[in-house]
């Protein structure tokens, strides 16, 4: 049992046999720090496989990959509207004096990346990433610190044509990983809803991200604990009241008959179901007022994947963020776009029996007979390997026997055996570890 005392021993064992004899060797904590993950081969192959879904999703919608620094000013992150995600910022001073955050999301990122390229790219942007993001979680909750998030953004498309995209992006993301409308949909709403209902009790407009993020505890807190919050930043009773009454909402028709067909919330969500129609993807997503969303930052239409059977918390989310840039001090450039984390989706996919059966494969293992042939088995293997072929190099003096179970632990397909006499004659044995067949070939009619 590894010494657990943090990552170096607190009382090193006697002077141990390391390098120089006489250093102490501390015992390591061979785990990853609380709250984070490593990826050995099983793990990373799941994760590899499920990045390459969402990168060919990317290429099919003619998106771009961006990446930014995985540490940003933590300026990017200050708001002042309670979230989470700012609440657990995984910030620091660095040895510059510096205020620096390991970023909680890439969004902030992205917007920092348009605004530095100003007028040298054209709009509109279809950007994405795929990236680590952090929070510091206090242990108590002993939840993860770190996970893979893959955003999706349009920048530049004010209508709602945008979301719908981005919608259907998902949709298809969902379908390659062999999900379908049964097994998860889209709750749809727009925060204009909220902004409608604030304007007809005058609150002031720079509460409404405030307001949002608290709505969006609606179901994580009691009413009443939502009440005092909402009291407490000055929102009237009265408004609360009908704050609480428009998200209950169930139909856009229920929604258009308290704020009227004229105010662009229904309007935008009128338009982007009938989008969603058009694309054939209308049983995947229904309108539930009670959607909200956590970040401060969003404007209008936001979204939510789940699953129907409801154990999961929400797979992604996203929506509409038209004034993130302008408060970064670039100009007024509408941008929408979503999350996408890596951990919900794998639960879902375990549930549904769905997670694919990934193997660490090998095309051709080469064996050198005797020591004199390491030579030639390195050549026949770098013959084999400019061909596009896996070759493990056996590259030690093992006995036949390992080397067929060797060959059996990493699904090789052939076995090449180079031996004297038929490194003689320019051949080496080959053999078929599927078919058991053999037979001797010249290096040269390899393939
Ligand atoms: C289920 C899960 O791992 N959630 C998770 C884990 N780490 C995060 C880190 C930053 C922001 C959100 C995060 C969310």
């Amino acid at each position: 049992e590894v010494e657990r005392s943090g990552a170096l021993s607190a009382s090193p064992p006697a002077a141990g046999a390391g390098p120089g004899g006489n250093q102490t060797t501390a015992i390591i904590d061979v785990n990853p720090p609380r709250g984070t993950r490593d990826f050995p081969p099983d793990d990373m192959r799941l994760r590899t496989w499920l990045f390459h879904n969402f990168r060919e999703v990317a290429r099919l919608f003619a998106f771009e990959e961006v990446d930014f620094p995985v540490l940003e000013s933590e300026a990017l992150f200050i708001r002042k509207a309670g979230e989470e995600i700012t609440e657990q910022l995984y910030s620091f001073e660095d040895k510059g004096g510096r205020r620096v955050a390991l970023r909680p999301e890439l969004t902030p990122s992205l917007a920092r990346l348009v605004i530095q390229k100003g007028k040298s790219v054209s709009l509109p942007l279809k950007w994405f990433a795929i990236g680590q993001c952090w929070r510091y979680e206090r242990t108590t909750r002993g939840r993860r610190r770190e996970h893979y998030q893959w955003n999706m953004d349009i920048i530049g498309v004010p209508g709602v044509a945008a979301e719908a995209e981005l919608i259907f992006s998902i949709v298809t993301l969902f379908k390659r990983l062999g999900l379908t409308a049964s097994d998860v949909g889209f709750k749809v709403s727009s925060r204009k809803v909220l902004q409608a209902v604030l304007q007809c009790y005058s609150i002031p407009e720079n509460l409404f991200g405030e307001v949002c993020v608290i709505i969006d505890k609606m179901e994580k807190i009691p009413l009443s604990e939502i009440e005092e919050k909402l009291t407490s930043i000055g929102i009237s009773l009265e408004a609360i009241k009908g704050l609480v009454q428009v998200l209950s909402l169930k139909s856009l028709p229920q929604l258009e008959e308290l704020l009227g067909a004229a105010g662009d919330a229904v309007a935008d969500l009128k338009q982007l179901f009938i989008l969603a129609e058009q694309y054939g993807y209308s049983q995947w997503i229904h309108f539930d007022a009670s959607v909200v969303r956590g970040l401060a930052y969003y404007t209008g239409i936001v979204f939510e994947g789940f699953d129907r059977q409801g154990n999961l918390r929400a797979i992604c989310g996203g929506g509409r963020y038209d004034k993130l840039l302008s408060t970064f001090g670039g100009d007024d450039i509408p941008a929408c776009g979503f999350g996408f984390g890596d951990a919900v989706i794998i639960e879902l996919l375990k549930d549904k029996g769905l997670l694919p059966m990934l193997t660490h494969m090998v095309d051709d293992i080469v064996f050198p007979l005797d020591l004199e042939l390491q030579g030639p088995a390195a050549m026949v293997a770098s013959t084999l390997r400019q061909k596009g072929r896996s070759v493990d190099l056996v590259l030690e003096n093992k006995r036949l026997k390992w080397v067929f179970k060797h060959a059996e632990r990493i699904n090789a397909s052939r076995l090449i055996l180079v031996g004297d006499s038929e490194w003689q004659r320019g051949m080496v044995r080959v053999k078929n570890l599927s078919t058991r067949e053999e037979h001797d070939l010249k290096v040269d009619e390899l393939e």
